[in-house]
């Protein structure tokens, strides 16, 4: 009985690996040794082997070459493997849900609403004023860093999306939005009391608030400019969604966007409090901007640009930190890759967590060291994985860099801080504090 997915799973032409206890396979091992358990694997089996994680016979690939080639061969059957109770909440439009044309289509329409030019004239005002206001008052305070960056990730997006400033409908949608997040990460057990269900629920509350805003706009007829306005102009827009698409791109946008964002912010400020030369650094290049501006003048395009050691901030932080260990993918037919058969519907994790720590990509690899990135071609070069790659690289990378800086620039333009101290931080499966990243605030 304890190989039964060994034989269960036996093919020939399979890759080498172990596939654990029946129904958990290595789930446990996985999750409590994380990237100790990958490397161990990798030390015996290869940088391609098998395994059963989180419900499912799996192939992990840890091969720099093999990663580029799945993530540029969606085309050859290689499709987004997210879990089923991440698509059954995020909806079935959601565009890791779609492949093909469709995605093509709804990839289109996102793109439309955070091109350089919408992030130029209508984004970074919304962040910009969203910044300022959502970091005033932190003086002489002890914060939990963690909390106000989620926050902040959730509000600053939901602001972009349909102008909603905090308060009012903003309180209610962020307690759904979270449960909603919570839900996307569980068994997709639909029994009450579980996060499924309660993810599920928030999901059909979400849709309601985003389909009374819809009706309302529809009824009012004023002109919105924000994402949901231009989703809505049907005569001006190319992409003619219908309610259903148009809401679930939001939800979309929301939660791509929420995690990767706040919890970079929240690893920056670790960083940069235990590392005061980068801080000073940092700090010298927002004081710069400010100095040119009168004081009330908000952040635009070009100060954005000119944050050039800002961006080498936010990569190192990426980087050292692995926000994003790999993204998922799943076979759709039989198929061959790196000389081995691949059954349909296997998954396959495009491990890319030890790519951050290789000592010929980054040298010193342990060491936070944002200087590494001023060298442009570090950031082009193909293995860069940060930001995913090929046909579902991140549309939304410049306008999670422009979030990020804007937050760093008010933050330490106006405030020093240190940690309250011994709080722990989770590394795997992701990047958190259990119970909060507490500083304590003063004037800078
Ligand atoms: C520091 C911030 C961010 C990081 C590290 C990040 C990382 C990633 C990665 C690794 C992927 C690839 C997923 C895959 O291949 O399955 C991805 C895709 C995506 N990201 Fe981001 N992201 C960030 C910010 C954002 C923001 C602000 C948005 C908001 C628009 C966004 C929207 C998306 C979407 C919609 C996709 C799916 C694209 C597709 O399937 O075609 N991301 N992101």
């Amino acid at each position: 009985l304890l190989r039964w997915n060994e034989v269960r799973y036996r093919k020939k032409g399979l890759p080498l690996g172990t596939m654990g206890w029946p129904v958990f396979g290595e789930t446990t091992e996985f999750l409590k040794q994380g990237p100790n358990f990958m490397k161990n694997q990798r030390a015996r089996y290869g940088s391609f082997f098998k395994s059963h994680i989180l419900g499912c016979p799996t192939i992990v690939s840890m091969d720099p070459e093999l990663n580029r080639y799945i993530l540029m061969n969606e085309g050859k059957g290689l499709v987004p493997g997210y879990p089923q109770s991440m698509l059954d909440i995020l909806g079935k439009c959601n565009i890791a849900a779609v492949h093909g044309s469709t995605h093509k289509y709804m990839r289109g329409a996102l793109l439309s609403l955070i091109s350089p030019t919408m992030i130029r004239d209508q984004l970074l005002p919304k962040i910009d004023e969203f910044m300022r206001t959502h970091i005033t008052n932190w003086d002489e305070k002890i914060i939990n860093i963690q909390e106000k960056t989620k926050e902040m990730a959730f509000l600053s997006s939901l602001k972009q999306i349909a102008g909603i400033e905090s308060g009012s409908i903003s309180q209610p949608f962020m307690t759904e939005f979270f449960k909603l997040v919570l839900g996307t990460l569980s068994l997709p057990i639909d029994l009450p009391g579980t996060n499924y269900r309660r993810g599920l629920q928030a999901r059909k509350n979400i849709i309601g608030i985003l389909s009374q805003l819809l009706e309302e706009r529809r009824a009012s007829k004023e002109t919105h400019l924000d994402m949901l306005g231009c989703l809505m102009r049907k005569e001006e827009n190319r992409y003619k969604l219908t309610d259903e698409e148009i809401m679930d791109l939001i939800i979309t946008i929301m939660y791509s966007g929420y995690e990767t964002v706040s919890t970079t912010s929240m690893m920056a400020v670790k960083y940069l409090h235990d590392h005061p030369k980068v801080l000073e650094e940092l700090r010298r290049e927002h004081l710069a901007i400010r100095e040119r501006k009168k004081p009330d003048e908000p952040i635009n395009c070009s100060d954005l640009k000119s944050m050039k050691f800002t961006r080498a901030v936010i990569f190192e932080t990426s980087r050292l930190a692995t926000i994003v260990n790999g993204v998922l993918r799943k076979t759709t037919q039989d198929m061959e890759l790196n000389g081995h058969l691949i059954p349909k519907g296997w998954r396959i994790y495009v491990y890319t967590r030890e790519i951050n720590y290789d000592s010929f990509l980054y040298p010193d690899p342990l060491t936070f060291n944002p200087w590494r990135w001023l060298d442009k071609s570090l950031e082009s070069q193909s293995y860069f994985l940060i930001f995913g790659g090929g046909t579902r690289q991140c549309p939304g990378k410049e306008l999670g860099i422009a979030e990020i800086s804007t937050f760093l620039h008010y933050f330490v333009t106006r405030y020093r801080w240190e940690e309250v101290g011994g709080e722990k931080l989770m590394n795997f499966p992701r990047v958190e504090a259990p119970n909060g990243l507490h500083i304590r605030v003063s004037t800078y």
